[in-house]
């Protein structure tokens, strides 16, 4: 028998898209933008990093190949080995969407077959009537927000005005997402989440990917500050992905960080959610070396996205690849013969680019374990070539309608 791990580096692109133009996006590359502000000396930050980009793991699995593959332009300041030890490509996104949901519901089997409701209007982003069933539901005296807006930001700017009248933030961004901030003492935060259940049944009939309960602790003096129990409200996937699969067949599945909510916790099996891309490795690991064999173990390591690229951190997002990157020779010693392990995204979040949004890019494929000959894996053109990949390595039979490699 056989298990397999799945890694998902969350928004850690490769540049590239084809259709990047469509969502604003084009020349975004997450990586690519992040190694050359480091080589340029804009990576430097006092007591943290510094200098070009250091990733001699995941550069000697392929990375560096997978990205050259998918921009046709070299990583700066980072030199590739003549021949890496790992499978090596990068995935092209078909859904429409360049969110969480969308991503990782390919990676496992089933693309978006539909386009996801939006709020575009970037002032009063929720028409009137929601507004209104909002309010009722919660029984509230108000929203605040009401728009556009990098969640830390109106956290910043709203936060008093909430403890002070119980209205809850209410926001969104370019993803199909509503997004409720609340003060986890003055609100509550089990209230939150019972208002974020309700909000998501008022915006199913609108496609809206997820309603999302961003819960923060804090005061004036203090400052204000989002804690670890975030939870996403998303609307399950539209069709079979590996994890129905799996649980169809009575197999063991580990789910780790944000990926129970992103499946709407449909099979997700033992969900682990610990805060901190460190903590959620450190609990996959413990998970792994328990798995039984015929097992999948599904991680999302959220900070690269949350604390870094939303927030266009350049000399964050570096230094949290470099700790990821040191972490990789621990997962490749857990790895028994017949393990196989791979890396990859769900979307870019180039913190180079304009506004604060997610960014439509190729993602990379890292693939090895044990006995795993190295060999390019090219262009894939879907992410579902991942489910199609495990399944068979699995047993499973065919998941989704990707090509396995
Ligand atoms: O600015 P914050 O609150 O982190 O919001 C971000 O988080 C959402 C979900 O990933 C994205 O749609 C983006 O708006
Ligand atoms: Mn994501
Ligand atoms: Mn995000």
């Amino acid at each position: 028998m056989a298990r397999a791990i799945l890694i998902v580096l969350d928004s850690v692109g490769c540049g590239g898209a084809e259709d990047a133009h469509l969502y604003g996006d084009a020349g975004a590359d997450t990586l690519g933008h992040i190694a050359l502000a480091c080589a340029e000396g804009r990576g430097d930050r006092a007591g943290l990093r510094s200098g070009a980009l250091a990733l001699p793991n995941l550069v000697r699995l392929g990375l560096a190949h997978a990205c050259e593959a998918s921009t046709g332009s070299p990583l700066a300041g980072i030199v590739k080995p003549a021949s890496p030890q790992g499978r090596y490509g990068y995935g092209v996104e078909r859904s429409q969407g360049k969110d969480t949901p969308s991503g990782h519901w390919e990676i496992a089997g089933c693309p978006v077959p539909f386009a996801w409701g939006y709020f575009t209007d970037l002032e009063n982003s929720f028409p009137a009537d929601l507004v209104a069933a909002i309010i009722h539901a919660g029984a509230l005296p108000g929203i605040l927000g009401n728009r556009h807006a990098s969640g830390t930001a109106i956290i910043d700017e709203l936060a008093e005005e909430h403890i002070a009248t119980g209205k809850p933030i209410c926001y969104t961004s370019v993803d199909s997402v509503l997004q409720i901030a609340a003060h986890e003492e003055h609100f509550g935060l089990e209230r939150l989440y019972a208002l974020c259940r309700q909000v998501r049944a008022l915006v199913d009939p609108l496609r809206i990917g997820r309603v999302i309960a961003r819960p923060f602790v804090g005061g004036r003096e203090t400052g204000f500050n989002r804690t670890g129990n975030r939870k996403d409200f998303a609307i399950p996937p539209p069709g079979e992905t590996i994890l129905d699969r799996l649980a169809a067949q009575g197999r063991p599945v580990v789910t780790v960080g944000k990926i129970g909510d992103i499946f709407a916790h449909r099979a997700t099996g033992a969900e682990i959610k610990p805060f901190g891309n460190a903590a959620m490795f450190e609990a996959a690991l413990t998970a792994w070396s328990d798995l039984p064999d015929g097992g999948f173990c599904f991680v999302n390591l959220v900070d690269f996205d949350t604390e870094f690229g939303h927030r266009r951190d350049v000399p964050g997002y570096a230094a949290a690849l470099e700790a990821f990157d040191a972490m990789v020779p621990r997962l490749e010693a857990a790895l028994c013969p017949g393990d196989l392990a791979i890396l990859t995204a769900d979307h870019g979040n180039d913190p180079t680019w304009p506004g604060t949004d997610h960014t439509r890019e190729h993602v990379p494929i890292l693939a090895f374990g044990p006995g795993i000959a190295p060999e390019p894996l090219g262009r894939r053109e879907s992410f579902t070539d991942i489910a199609a990949t495990v399944g068979h390595w699995l047993g499973l039979g065919q998941v989704g309608p990707g090509r396995g490699w």
